[in-house]
């Protein structure tokens, strides 16, 4: 088989989900593909390598193996990740590369290194780059993303506070868990041999509503047909990084009604800013049914800058969403329109387009509190009038300069601020 880039499918998934199982199945399959791997294991000795090797043709010492240990192909080792794959492709030719991304890996930083490169704006170039000019993109193309979950730990994994270290950055399982979910073409349902149909049909039901693109498989012991995983041509970047549940619901808003499992998604808006301390002990006291939140919103006291917030499982991320509209020119309000016309519909007297604009996800969401709780959040007539500069505020603050041009209510990664509000 020849062609002019290889495609590559990435397997992301929590801990012990199944992921190397996934790959020991795929490899033992008669394919009429030349597979590399590439695995990244958590500590120095790269076991799941030696679990790939010990059951599959490839061998250890295989150039078609390449294992990166002792940190995570999304953070630190991005650079090698690069350099590991060029080498590869340059010193051989096969058909086709999987990537098993070690568990704590998050799937989106991994798809930018293998569809940006080293242009990724915080990656210094290697020393090998420096001197060839070869990376990635000159060899490989993404194919599809896929996240093998564990069903069987999944409600424990969800509602989990445990957390890990991620690069930098703490995180919990259950938002990680919520990432990968998000962030992938096709979606595995594995150990369904240990848990019964009515909770089976639950958490795709959850996983439907957090990821209405993926395709789910249901697996047993990672059995899959290859033709699910590879060559799929099923990843879109744009598409993926667009695609999760709470973001469709912002674009197009439906209440939805109770489902089976009463796994339902509702939008929460209001002409008001919330009171930043009222609303900073919402957030710490939020109901843990609510498992994914995400949108905009304006806090009394920041006229200038919307804040997007992105809440999974425990963990609460607040960063500048942008200016709004209305602090625009009214030459530049008016191009803005034009391109946007359906922003006039969101146009409120006074103050134009601020105001919150917020997602909930959950499990057996009281729609009718939470909304309630979430207008007892903004400011009453008498607040509105008031001097909004005394409210006590537990906020980062952002300047205005920080704030990019607002686009669609995404809160931006790189100056986002994990918040702990109770602290
Ligand atoms: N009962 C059952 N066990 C499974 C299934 N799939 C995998 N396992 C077992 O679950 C354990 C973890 O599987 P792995 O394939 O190592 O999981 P992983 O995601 O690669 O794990 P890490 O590399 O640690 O992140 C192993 O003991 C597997 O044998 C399944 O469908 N059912």
């Amino acid at each position: 088989m020849s062609r002019e880039t290889i495609p590559v499918t990435v397997l992301s998934g929590n801990l012990g989900a199944g992921k190397t199982t996934v790959l020991n199945n795929l490899l033992n399959t008669r394919m009429d593909l030349d597979v590399a791997v590439l695995v990244n294991d958590m500590g120095e000795v790269n076991v799941d390598a030696e679990r790939v090797a010990e059951h599959s043709d490839i061998s250890e010492d295989d150039e078609d193996l390449i294992e990166l240990s002792n940190g995570c192909i999304c953070c630190e080792l991005r650079g090698d990740l690069l350099d590991a794959l060029a080498k590869l492709a340059q010193a051989r030719e096969f058909d086709y590369l999987i990537i098993e991304s070690r568990g704590v890996a998050e799937p989106l930083p991994v798809a930018q290194t293998l569809t940006m490169g080293f242009d990724q704006g915080d990656l210094d170039p290697t020393e090998f780059y420096e001197e060839t000019g070869i990376e990635v993109m000159d060899y490989y193309e993404l194919d599809t993303t896929v996240t093998v979950v564990d069903a069987h730990q999944f409600w424990t994994t969800f509602d989990s506070k445990e957390s890990l270290m991620d690069g930098d950055t703490e995180k919990d399982l259950g938002s990680l868990l919520i990432e990968q979910i998000e962030f992938c073409d096709v979606l595995l349902l594995n150990k369904c041999d240990l848990v019964d149909k009515e909770t089976l049909d639950e958490i795709e039901e959850m996983v439907e509503v957090l990821q209405p693109r993926a395709e789910i498989i249901r697996t047993e012991h990672g059995t899959v047909d290859p033709e699910e995983l590879l060559d799929t041509s099923r990843f879109d970047f744009k598409a993926a990084s667009q695609s999760a549940g709470w973001m469709q619901e912002l674009q197009e808003p439906h209440q939805s009604a109770e489902e089976e499992h009463g796994v339902t998604s509702f939008v929460f808006e209001a002409r008001r800013p919330f009171h930043p301390e009222r609303f900073a002990e919402l957030l710490d006291e939020f109901p843990s049914n609510v498992v994914r939140s995400k949108g905009h919103f304006w806090l009394a006291g920041g006229k200038e800058v919307a804040l997007g917030i992105d809440a999974a499982g425990q963990s609460i991320r607040i960063a500048p969403a942008g200016g709004w509209i209305a602090t625009l020119s009214a030459e530049e309000r008016e191009a803005y329109f034009e391109a946007n016309p359906e922003l006039e519909e969101v146009w409120a007297e006074e103050w134009g387009d601020r105001g919150p604009r917020l997602v909930l996800i959950g499990t057996d969401m009281d729609h009718d509190a939470l909304r309630s709780d979430l207008d007892a959040a903004t400011l009453t007539d008498e607040e509105m009038a008031a001097d909004w500069s005394a409210f006590e505020d537990r906020f980062p603050t952002f300047e205005p300069a920080e704030a990019a041009e607002r686009d669609g209510a995404e809160a931006s990664e790189d100056s986002a601020e994990e918040v702990g509000l109770a602290d």
